[in-house]
C-alpha cells in the first residue's frame, strides 16, 4: 500500500492531489442488437477492438472514462427488444445519446425512425443527440451509402458520421463531439455563442477509406 508523507503534503509543488471531478456526463449508446454498440465503447475505452464471436449485452452495462474535457459515464444498452423495458428507464438520465446502426444491415438502418421515436418518448427534450453509421470498415458488405446517413440525420436535424470500432475512424470524434457541447452548455456565459456541433463534426470528421482516418 502506498503512503504518503507528511513532508510531501507541505509541499505541494511536490503533492498535487488528484483533481475531484465533480461532473459525469451520462452518454448512453442505442440502436439494433448487433450494430457495434459494445466494441464502440472497447474501443473508445481502451483503444481495442472485440473481434470474434458477438456476445449479446444484457440489459444495461455501464464504464467510466476521463477525458481531457470531462469524465463520461458511457451506458452500454442492450439492442435486443426483451431488454428495452429495461432500458427505457435509464434515458432520461442521458445527457447525450449516440444512436447506431451497422452500415451492413439496412434494417438497423430502417429502424432508427423507431429508435428516434423511441427517444422522443423516454429521454429529456434537450438531450443531445447524434447519428452514427458504425462498420464504415466493411467496404465489401456496405449496403447503407453514406449519403443516406446524412440525409436522415438532415431530416431529423442530428450531426451524424460514420464510425468503426475495427479501424478506429471517428470513434474518439463521436464521443469528444458530445462531451465538447455539454460541457459548453454547462459552462456557458449568457452573451457567449453557442457551440456549433455540427459545424465542429464537420471539420474534425474522417471519411472511411480516406488516407486521413
Ligand atoms: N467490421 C466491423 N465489425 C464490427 C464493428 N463493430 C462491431 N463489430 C462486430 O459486430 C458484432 C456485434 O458487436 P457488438 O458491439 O457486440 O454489438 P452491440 O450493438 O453491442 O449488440 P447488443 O449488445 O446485442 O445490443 C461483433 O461481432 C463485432 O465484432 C466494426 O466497426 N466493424
Amino acid at each position: 500500500m502506498m503512503t504518503k508523507h507528511l513532508a510531501d503534503i507541505a509541499h505541494p509543488t511536490i503533492y498535487k492531489p488528484f483533481p475531484v471531478l465533480t461532473k459525469f456526463y451520462n452518454v448512453m449508446l442505442v440502436g439494433d442488437s448487433g450494430v457495434g454498440k459494445t466494441c464502440l465503447l472497447v474501443r473508445f475505452k481502451d483503444g481495442a477492438f472485440l473481434a470474434g464471436s458477438f456476445i449479446s449485452t444484457v440489459g444495461i452495462d455501464f464504464r467510466n472514462k476521463v477525458m481531457s474535457i470531462d469524465a463520461v459515464k458511457i451506458w452500454d444498452t442492450a439492442g435486443q427488444e426483451r431488454f428495452r423495458s429495461v432500458t427505457h428507464a435509464y434515458y432520461r438520465d442521458a445527457h447525450a445519446l449516440l444512436l447506431l446502426y451497422d452500415v451492413t444491415n439496412k434494417a438497423s438502418f430502417d429502424n432508427i425512425r423507431a429508435w428516434l421515436t423511441e427517444i422522443h418518448e423516454y429521454a429529456q427534450q434537450d438531450v443531445v443527440v447524434m447519428l452514427l453509421g458504425n462498420k464504415a470498415d466493411s467496404t465489401h458488405d456496405r449496403v447503407v451509402k453514406r449519403e443516406e446517413g446524412e440525409k436522415l440525420a438532415k431530416e431529423f436535424g442530428v450531426p451524424f458520421m460514420e464510425t468503426s470500432a475495427k479501424s478506429g475512424l471517428n470513434v474518439e470524434l463521436a464521443f469528444t463531439a458530445v462531451a465538447k457541447e455539454l460541457k459548453h452548455r454547462t459552462m456557458k456565459e449568457p452573451d457567449e455563442p453557442k457551440f456549433q456541433l455540427q459545424e465542429y463534426v464537420n471539420k474534425e470528421v474522417r471519411t472511411a477509406g480516406c488516407c486521413r482516418s
